[in-house]
């Protein structure tokens, strides 16, 4: 790296110092952890300072975040740091946006979610762009409350995208790496039932539901495209579900709807093979609806989704209910046993060791 290249930065670094104070929305604890260790680490280098003791939670949790950065170097550390900060920056700019246009109302009450309303269209924005959108237990429970408000409220469709490069990277993989050993029978069990209520909630939502996958879209969130209306596609998407490859199994009743919607030969390359598809791939074989160019992806879908809005709700919803009601019980069994199957391949060596190979940088897809 050249002494220019350092300056400016550091001159980035110190911007990003200045832009987080301006910040309106408190980020969450998770990500002010990762905010304190990369300045830490930018700042002084690895962790170096002894480790607090158990009972002191606050100070042992920052020790961790800075520990964890291991021998990251400070001008690696500057990089991140300034990176994360123009992640929040826009994703509270896509926030605020909504503020300004008169029509549109935002729900509060989200940390990992951007939801909001206009034109009769509830949007709900995954929102951790730092984790490439990666869902953790906190999104998946806001998720079913934004279905469940969505369900009752003025809109005519509810629809989901992300916000930055990524539509969602999937399941956060630290869901289960945070886990004691003696305590990973509870965690898979839990994560069973909340999995379990999360897809339910996606089998019963009564209104259109339409997908904007942005970018590219990894696991369950894959996986529950199956249950969408339709799915609007940027050419930037792609589309893998690497159950083998991680020791899992299929779930969002994919192993029903992906055979009945691309045929059994085809379904079997994603979900055995973890055959990564491009959004043309994909819309090829019936799961995405159509596919945009990057460029244009915005303003023709949203323009799109803006006329469907504007159709009669009632006849929408009634609609909907008469093509989902054919098969619903069907696909609350087969998310039933997907779940119960699950349970047991997260407690299984095969699932474990990819984890920590994840976090460990050994594998990634
Ligand atoms: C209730 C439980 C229900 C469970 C339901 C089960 C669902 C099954 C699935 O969804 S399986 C799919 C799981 N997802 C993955 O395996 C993806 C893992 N991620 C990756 O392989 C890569 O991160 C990547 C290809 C998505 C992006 O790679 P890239 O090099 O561009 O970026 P980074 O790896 O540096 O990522 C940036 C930070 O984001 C963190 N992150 C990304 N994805 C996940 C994830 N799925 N889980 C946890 N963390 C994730 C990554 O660790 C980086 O964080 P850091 O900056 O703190 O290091």
């Amino acid at each position: 790296m050249t002494a220019a290249t350092m300056q400016v930065s550091q001159k980035d670094f110190e911007k990003a110092q200045e832009q987080l104070k301006l910040l309106k929305n408190d980020p969450g604890n998770e990500t002010k952890l990762k905010l304190y260790a990369l300045f830490k680490q930018a700042t002084e280098g690895p962790c170096n300072s002894p480790k607090p003791g158990m009972l002191d939670f606050v100070k042992k949790a920052k020790w961790d975040a800075w520990n964890s950065l291991g021998n990251l170097s400070q001008d690696g550390a500057r990089q991140e740091y300034t990176k994360l900060v123009s992640s929040l920056i826009s994703a509270e700019s896509a926030g605020q946006k909504k503020d300004t246009s008169p029509e549109e109302s935002s729900h509060g009450g989200y940390e990992t979610l951007i939801v909001t309303t206009s034109n009769n269209i509830t949007k709900i924005m995954f929102n951790r762009p730092e984790k490439k959108n990666a869902i953790n237990h906190k999104m998946y429970r806001e998720i079913i409350k934004a279905l469940q408000e969505a369900a009752k409220d003025d809109s005519t469709i509810a629809v989901f995208t992300g916000n930055g490069e990524y539509y969602t990277s999937g399941n956060d993989l630290s869901n289960f790496s945070n886990a004691q050993p003696s305590e990973m029978g509870k965690v898979a069990k839990d994560g069973a039932e909340l999995l379990k209520a999360f897809v339910g909630t996606f089998i019963d939502f009564p209104k259109p539901l339409i997908a904007v996958v942005n970018g590219p879209a990894i696991g369950i969130s894959v996986t529950l495209l199956g249950l969408f209306d339709v799915v609007y596609a940027s050419d930037k998407a792609t589309f893998h579900t690497p159950f083998s490859h991680l020791g899992q199994s299929p779930e969002g009743c994919s192993s029903y709807t992906f055979p009945k919607i691309m045929g059994t030969a085809k379904a079997n390359e994603m979900l055995l093979f973890n055959k990564k598809l491009t959004a043309a791939e994909a819309c090829a074989l019936g799961l995405v609806s159509e596919v945009f160019p990057d460029s244009t992806f915005q303003k023709e879908v949203w323009a799109r989704l803006k006329a469907y809005a504007s159709l009669p709700k009632n006849a929408l919803a009634v609609s909907k209910q008469l093509l989902r009601n054919l098969e619903k019980e069907k696909l609350h069994a087969v998310n039933s046993q997907e779940c119960e199957v699950l349970t047991e391949r997260w407690l299984s060596d095969e699932c474990l060791n990819a984890i920590v190979s994840f976090f460990q940088r050994k594998s990634k897809l």
